[in-house]
């Protein structure tokens, strides 16, 4: 199958959809429905966090009554005076302790949702179609699931819960100082619509940049990921410093672009509000001022001097507060609707649970198959394998073996055509019963960063006896006997420890753990010597008669034994037959790749 590129590719754009950052209709909805099993915990957190900012908003008015009734009057009466502090006190402690147990609890609201998300998130890449991994690339979809998703967190923990705290206090004190004078309410009451204006000019100037960055640094995951994959190829091919070079230069772009993002929340966030801050204390002031100056200004309105100033911090502090968590909001939006745009992606159908493999018989009508309209792959293929028998697949290089191999697999669907499996067709059997019963062994082994028995096992509840009998009947039990700490022995990532050959050993019998009755082989033999490949064919030729073994060759001398030989060219079955068979046919393709075979070996020999 086609390994990712290494290609020296400029900046790749992602979807469309992943780049508009707002709160549409479903990454809204993906929000509220993560938080929805939290709904008492969040109406708890939301009715302390109320009653906490309404009791914070009594504490101008208690300055108030001091002034105008002990102040001003310049009464001393100390159980009054003691009360009023006292309450205020105990106000201020009951406002600081709600505020701690909504605190606690919201936090725990969004970190449980984000929890949730990321695993929705993951489960769900667990189950995109094969197509889907065609095309995405692993640094961005890495990105996806973790730095995109801890930006959502961030939309719950402190966008949502510092703006709804912000408002509460704004609404409190706007109602306090609507009480107090509301012509003076109204104009303190001007900022609003001024925050929501820079707000807006905010959200002009910094939503492209901060898209931008977003992108570029999932960019710069990707390419960390891509280099490390492919380190040998990038030392092998002096390539290191081209490989530099594209990352600085996309390094680069993000910190320009981050540049563009801060100095649109320096001017316009902080720097303005406090400005509006001071016009309008001058703008009060200079009201009492009139007032005082025409004579109007009783004894009462110096504690309403007094609320208002305390008032107008707390209005403007929220308003600060609510503009500085846009720029957060921004990033947010962007992180929530990428994570959408992933779960949006159609997963393969579940098949109903009732078609169970019992022999393992393969039959293939009338198959036709491509990936791309227009562009066939496979064309007219007919199949029959019965039960345990042992089929080899060959052909040139792009002749449709692997796609072949993936439809029997499951990780496409044919436009045209039917395969079915002990007479139930492909996809009316169970995913869980067909994993179980269908088994592969890739041309590249996967090895987990985990012990020789975990790698068999991966993670089925197998015994030992059934590690080993695995390890025993793909011929690897021994060379793990002799490892230091034998079946414990760790791999290393990717099983660095281990020959070429002995990984696709383990890879074999981690295929047999399972006691399928299908056995998939894409190229299992390319990169192993011709010792260990007798040894895989000693272990194929072991399951004759009890499991149906389906192998990809590009090595004639692992099919040789086959019961038959299918060889394919340009899409199409252009030969069938047991090696003897095929070598009969007279310029057959068969013959043909064969004797180029020989001819391969007898150069190499010499
Ligand atoms: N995921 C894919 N998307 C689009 N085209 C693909 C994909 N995989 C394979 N192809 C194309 O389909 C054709 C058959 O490829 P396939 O991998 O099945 O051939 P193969 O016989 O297994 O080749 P090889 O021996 O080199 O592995 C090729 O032209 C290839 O470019």
């Amino acid at each position: 199958m086609p390994a990712e590129s290494l290609a020296d590719t400029p900046a790749r754009a992602e979807t469309a959809d992943a780049k508009r950052p707002r709160l549409t209709g479903p990454a809204a909805a993906l929000l509220v429905r993560a938080a929805a099993p939290e709904r008492r915990h969040l109406l708890l957190g939301v009715a302390w966090l109320l009653l906490a900012a309404g009791l914070e908003a009594l504490g101008p008015l208690a300055g108030k009554y001091f002034i105008d009734n002990f102040l001003l009057p310049r009464r001393t009466d100390v159980p009054a005076i003691a009360g009023l502090l006292g309450g205020a006190l105990v106000a201020g402690l009951v406002a600081s302790w709600l505020r701690y147990r909504q605190l606690v609890r919201l936090a725990g609201v969004a970190m449980r949702s984000v929890q949730r998300i990321r695993e929705e998130v993951y489960r769900h890449v667990l189950r995109l179609p094969m197509a889907f991994f065609d095309q995405a690339i692993t640094g961005q979809l890495v990105s996806r699931v973790t730095n995109d998703t801890e930006a959502v967190k961030t939309l719950y923990v402190q966008v949502l819960f510092v703006i709804l705290d912000s408002l509460i206090i704004l609404a409190g004190s706007l109602v306090a100082m609507l009480w107090l004078d509301w012509r003076l309410m109204l104009i303190v009451a001007t900022l609003v619509p001024a925050v929501v204006l820079i707000v807006v000019v905010y959200q002009r100037l910094s939503a492209p940049a901060v898209t931008r960055t977003r992108e570029l640094r999932s960019e710069l995951n990707a390419q960390v990921a891509e280099s490390i994959a492919g380190m040998p190829v990038l030392q092998a091919s002096n390539a290191t410093g081209r490989f530099r070079s594209r990352f600085e230069a996309l390094n680069d772009s993000h910190y320009r672009s981050r540049l563009r993002e801060l100095r649109a929340n320096a001017w316009l966030l902080r720097p303005v509000l406090d400005l509006l801050n001071v016009l309008l204390l001058a703008a009060v002031l200079w009201v009492f001022g009139a007032r005082a100056a025409g004579g109007a200004l009783s004894a009462v309105e110096v504690g309403v001097l007094y609320a208002f100033i305390s008032y107008i911090s707390r209005v403007v502090e929220p308003l600060i507060q609510i503009t500085l968590q846009f720029s957060q909001l921004q990033q947010a939006l962007v992180g929530a609707s990428r994570v959408h745009a992933l779960l949006a992606q159609a997963e393969v159908p579940a098949a109903p649970e009732e078609g169970a493999v019992t022999r393992g018989e393969i039959r293939v009508e009338q198959l036709d198959f491509a990936y791309r309209p227009g562009l066939p792959v496979l064309r007219d293929i007919d199949l029959h394998l019965p039960a345990g028998s042992f089929h080899g697949i060959v052909g040139h290089t792009g002749s449709g073996k692997s796609t072949l191999l993936s439809l029997l697999l499951r990780f496409y669907r044919a436009e045209a055509g039917r395969i079915r499996i002990d007479g139930i067709p492909l996809e009316a059997i169970g995913e869980d019963e067909f994993r179980a019963r269908v088994g592969l062994v890739p041309q590249e082994p996967f090895l987990l960063a985990a012990t020789v028995r975990e790698n068999i096992a991966m993670g089925r509840a197998l015994s030992d006896g059934q590690v080993q009998a695995a390890a025993a009947a793909a011929q690897a039990h021994d060379f793990i006997e002799r490892l230091e700490q034998g079946y414990d022995t760790p791999l290393g990532e990717g099983g660095a420890r281990l020959s070429v050959g002995q990984k696709q050993l383990l890879s074999i019998a981690r295929a047999l753990a399972g006691l399928p009755r299908i056995l998939f082989l894409d190229e299992a033999t390319a990169h192993i010597d011709s010792e260990t490949e007798q040894l895989v064919q000693q272990a194929l030729a072991r399951l004759r008669g009890r499991v149906t073994v389906v192998a990809i060759a590009h090595r004639l001398s692992t099919v040789r034994d086959a019961d038959r030989i299918l060889v394919l060219n340009h899409g199409r079955i252009a030969e069938r037959g047991t090696h003897a068979e095929l070598m009969a046919i007279d310029g057959g393709l068969y013959q043909r790749l064969y004797q180029l075979q020989q001819l391969e070996d007898e150069d190499a020999a010499d």
